[in-house]
Parts: C-alpha cells; sequence; structure tokens
C-alpha cells in the first residue's frame, strides 16, 4: 500500500526553511542548491534549448533564477537575464547569486515592456514572498512572460501563486520546480493549471523535522488503502441498503445514473425515489434498481445510506423530499439541488452528512461567489465543513475533500473530459454506496471521490472530450475492486 503524499502550506514550508537555515544549511547555499535543481530539471526537460531568458524578480525568487542563469551561461548557453526589481534588490543571498552571475560575463538587462526571443524562459519573478496581487508592473511582466512563444519553467511556484491560490494575473508554466517541500496550494484549481508539470528539489536538508502536511495528496494507487477485498461469506443485506432520491420531471437521467453508479460501486440494493412517468425507463436500462411509488414518500428507515440531490429540482417536490431525508439520523450524500436547497434555507444536516458542491453550489453554501471560491479552495472548503458540519467535496481540477478536524485530502486524479453532466450524479452515487457498505463518511467521501476521477481517467482513455458518464461505470465496477 502506497502512502499519500504530504502536502504544506506555504506558512509550513518557511517555518521549514527557517529551521533548515538555522540547523543545515545557510541561505546562500540553499539558493545555491535550488539553482542547480532548476538548471538539472531544465537539461532534463528541454535538453536542446540553446536561447534561455530568466525573468529575476527582486527577491529570493530571482536569487535562485540568478544561480540558474550562472549554471546556463558557465555551459555554454546563450543566457539573459531580464530583471525585474523597480527598486533594486534587496535580499543579500540574491544580491550575491546576482554578482556571481555578472562576474562570470552574464548579461542583465532591465525590464522593459517586452521580453527577448528565447527557446525557454525561468520564471524567477515571485515566489512564496507573493502575499497580493502582482501590481500593474509585475503583472506586466507576467503577461509578457505568458504571452512568450517559448515554454516556461518556473521557480518553485509560477509567478502570482500566493499561499491561498491565484489572487490575478499569473503565469502559465509547463514545468514547475518547487524547493523544500511540496505545496499544497499547487494540487489545485487555478494554481494547479499554472503549475503545469510538478517536481520538488528537496535541497538536500537533513536533520531538520519536516511540519506536520497541512493536505495529503492521493492518486488512484491510493485506492487500495480504502477498498479491500469483500468478505467470502457475505450477503447483500451486508452490502449496503442505498436510496437514490431525485429526478424530477424532466430530470430521469440524474438519477438514474445515481442510481446505477450505487450498484456498481457494490450496493447490496438500490431503490429510487423518483417521478413515477420515470420507473418504466430506469427499470429498462437497469432491471437490478428497485424504484418506489411516488404515493409511498421516502421510507428513510430502510436504507443505510441515502443519496439525494440529482435531477431533484428545487420546487415543492424536491423541498418535501429533502425535509424529509434531513429528520432521518442516517448517512447521506447531498449534491446538486439538495445542496442549493440547504444553502438557501441554511437547513441543520444529519451527523453523518456530505455535501458535494461545485465551486458554485459552494460559494452559495458560503453566501459569497464562485470567484472567491475558487480564490481560496482549501480555505472554502474548511469554512463549509466547519459551517454545516459535514464532511465536504469540493469538485473542480483537484478536488478537495475536508472535514473539521481532518487532515484534508487532495486528488492527483480527474480530467477535464469529467466536466459534463451527469459527472456530479454518479459520484453522489459512488459516495453513498461507500457509506452504505460501512464507511465513515469522510473515508466514503475520500475513497468514492477518488473511485470516480480514477474511472474518469480510465474511461478518458478513448479521448476526454466526448467522455460521458456512464461511460464511467464500467470503470468503477473495475476499480472498486483493486487486487
Ligand atoms: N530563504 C531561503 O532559504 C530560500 C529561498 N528560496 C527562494 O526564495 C523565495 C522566497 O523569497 P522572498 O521571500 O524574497 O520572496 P519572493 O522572491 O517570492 O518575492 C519577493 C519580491 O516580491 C515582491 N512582491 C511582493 N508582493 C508583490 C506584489 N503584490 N506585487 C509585486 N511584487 C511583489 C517584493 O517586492 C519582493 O521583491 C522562494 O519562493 C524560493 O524561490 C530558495 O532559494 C530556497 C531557499
Ligand atoms: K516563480
Amino acid at each position: 500500500m502506497r502512502d499519500l503524499s504530504p502536502l504544506f502550506a506555504t506558512d509550513s514550508v518557511r517555518r521549514f526553511e527557517a529551521d533548515a537555515i538555522a540547523v543545515a544549511a545557510d541561505e546562500a547555499v540553499l539558493m545555491e542548491r535550488a539553482g542547480q535543481a532548476a538548471w538539472r530539471r531544465a537539461l532534463e526537460l528541454w535538453p536542446s534549448a540553446a536561447r534561455l531568458l530568466v525573468v529575476c524578480g527582486a527577491g529570493g525568487n530571482g536569487g535562485d533564477g540568478f544561480v540558474f542563469a550562472r549554471l546556463a551561461h558557465e555551459s555554454g548557453r546563450q543566457v539573459t537575464v531580464v530583471e525585474h526589481a523597480p527598486r533594486g534588490i534587496h535580499h543579500a543571498a540574491a544580491a550575491a547569486a546576482r554578482s556571481r552571475f555578472v562576474d562570470a560575463g552574464g548579461n542583465v538587462e532591465p525590464w522593459r515592456d517586452a521580453l527577448p526571443d528565447a527557446d525557454l524562459v525561468v520564471d524567477a519573478l515571485l515566489g512564496i514572498g507573493l502575499t497580493a496581487e502582482p501590481r500593474n508592473d509585475a503583472a506586466a511582466a507576467i503577461s509578457a512572460i505568458n504571452a512568450h512563444a517559448a515554454p516556461v519553467l518556473a521557480l518553485d511556484v509560477p509567478s502570482g501563486v500566493d499561499a491561498r491560490g491565484v489572487p490575478g494575473e499569473a503565469v502559465r508554466a509547463q514545468a514547475t520546480i518547487e524547493f523544500l517541500l511540496p505545496k499544497a496550494v499547487l494540487r489545485t484549481g487555478r494554481a494547479l493549471e499554472c503549475a503545469g508539470r510538478l517536481s520538488c528539489a528537496a535541497l538536500e536538508v537533513t536533520g531538520v523535522t519536516p511540519p506536520a502536511p497541512n493536505a495529503l495528496l492521493a492518486d488512484a494507487s491510493g485506492l487500495s488503502r480504502w477498498l479491500r477485498p469483500r468478505r467470502s461469506d457475505t450477503h447483500k443485506g451486508e452490502q449496503g441498503r442505498v436510496a437514490c432520491v431525485g429526478g424530477d420531471t424532466g430530470s430521469a437521467g440524474a438519477i438514474l445514473l445515481c442510481a446505477e453508479a450505487a450498484a456498481r460501486t457494490g450496493a447490496g440494493l438500490v431503490r429510487v425515489h423518483t417521478r413515477d412517468a420515470h420507473h418504466a425507463a430506469l427499470l429498462a436500462r437497469r432491471p437490478e434498481l428497485m424504484a418506489t411509488p411516488e404515493c409511498e414518500g421516502v421510507d428513510v428507515d430502510w436504507p443505510d445510506a441515502i443519496a439525494i440531490g440529482p435531477g431533484l429540482g428545487q420546487g415543492n417536490w424536491g423541498f418535501a423530499h429533502l425535509h424529509r431525508v434531513l429528520q432521518a439520523d442516517i448517512a447521506c450524500v447531498l449534491d446538486a439541488d439538495a445542496v442549493t436547497i440547504v444553502a438557501r434555507h441554511g437547513f441543520t444536516l444529519p451527523t453523518r452528512s456530505v455535501l458535494t458542491p461545485h465551486p458554485g453550489e459552494a460559494a452559495r453554501l458560503l453566501g459569497t461567489t464562485t470567484n472567491d471560491v475558487q480564490r481560496d479552495r482549501f480555505g472554502s472548503a474548511a469554512a463549509i465543513a466547519d459551517r454545516y458540519r459535514a464532511v465536504v467535496v469540493l469538485k473542480g481540477a483537484g478536488t478537495i475533500v475536508a472535514a473539521a478536524g481532518r487532515v484534508p485530502l487532495v486528488l492527483d486524479a480527474g480530467n477535464p473530459g469529467m466536466a459534463t453532466g451527469g459527472m456530479g450524479d454518479v459520484l453522489a452515487g459512488v459516495i453513498a454506496a461507500l457509506m452504505g457498505q460501512g464507511m465513515a463518511p469522510f473515508d466514503a467521501a475520500c475513497a468514492g471521490a477518488l473511485l470516480h476521477s480514477a474511472a474518469g481517467d480510465a474511461a478518458a482513455a478513448d479521448g476526454e472530450r466526448g467522455l460521458l458518464a456512464a461511460d464511467l461505470m464500467p470503470q468503477l465496477r473495475r476499480l472498486a475492486n483493486p487486487a
């Protein structure tokens, strides 16, 4: 079993860096190692790049860039440093690194609105020292890097990413080499997209205890941590009774996808509560499902777990179902319209609840904007978990699973092909099925979100564009049974 990989908040990286400087190596030594690691990475990824352009800022990040530039220059490459330091370089180690580059015959040009031609651009403008949206002049340099035809290698972080995410303009890099510890912020949302291929150089720091992780990164190999083979003497009553509630008029497909996903994730019995008019189509596609006549309502004593929300609508029909479900003390997944109704009415949730908002729904839960949610995805997920006392799966690139008192999980799985209708309905069914099989809500949310994204990746082997939610079904079954 592979361990989940630890990730760190920028503050923790700063503290670790201070400890490393106190105990293991001084700042200039770390900077030299950072520049060397970046140079090795550039050679690995772009061995034939002959003309290198290094954009250096005024801080430690710029210092890493000057070390890189010196090494590239000494190797015989044609190197230009464009320096963006309106008030000069005040960082001692960076100033020393600059002097060594110049003493070695290196060429430094001041920033002047446009960048020269090159085969590779190295982004050493801003690192983890950024605390607010880049100011006008820095934003212009970031735009110029993004407009450059050459690929970009970002040092430590793509310039413009701060401790919470991306406040404004940010460099879109092909690759980023982080220093000391891998950062959580680069694994989700827009920062993930800006970072490109990620790698981390530990800078040979030994004898310093790393901080406690602020998040854990999971990829498909982590599934076996949660999903074990079934006992040979099990029966269907033990594998969980799951009720799927939703599919108001016109939205039958949503609840069908949810129910089929629950069945494919191993739920022993799946019962659907939807409009009577949908029963024939539902059972024609999946005769293993059960459908309850509308007049009977939801029997909350029957299921071990409920998924409610896909196609539920926000009218009286959906509201009444949700109201009934929330009266019971039952494990439940609240998705889509159920999330919006909860946000609107501020309902208290059962103790074993999982909310699965996309960023727009998360904004409704917090009474804020989608931009604010995306600006700080870890903070937003934690705030929802706190306010609603629930496990939260915040969907989108780098899905985050958060709960009060737990280290959040972030997924290194999933793909843009999954941004299509029905994918969320499948996720709700998967998580409910795992809770029905006895998993605690946080574990079911982690395992379910990972299983869903891994199934999406496997299904996308045939192409991301045109990927359908139903394409995940055979993959769910395969991946729900890891060797
Ligand atoms: N301290 C150390 O031991 C090490 C530091 N390293 C590098 O140093 C970096 C951190 O260095 P610093 O703390 O000097 O910070 P940065 O180099 O990230 O940035 C500081 C610079 O950014 C400018 N700045 C800040 N906010 C701005 C805004 N909103 N708009 C425009 N400009 C803004 C500041 O004026 C300052 O010039 C790391 O990311 C890493 O690249 C590495 O060399 C590894 C070792
Ligand atoms: K950078």
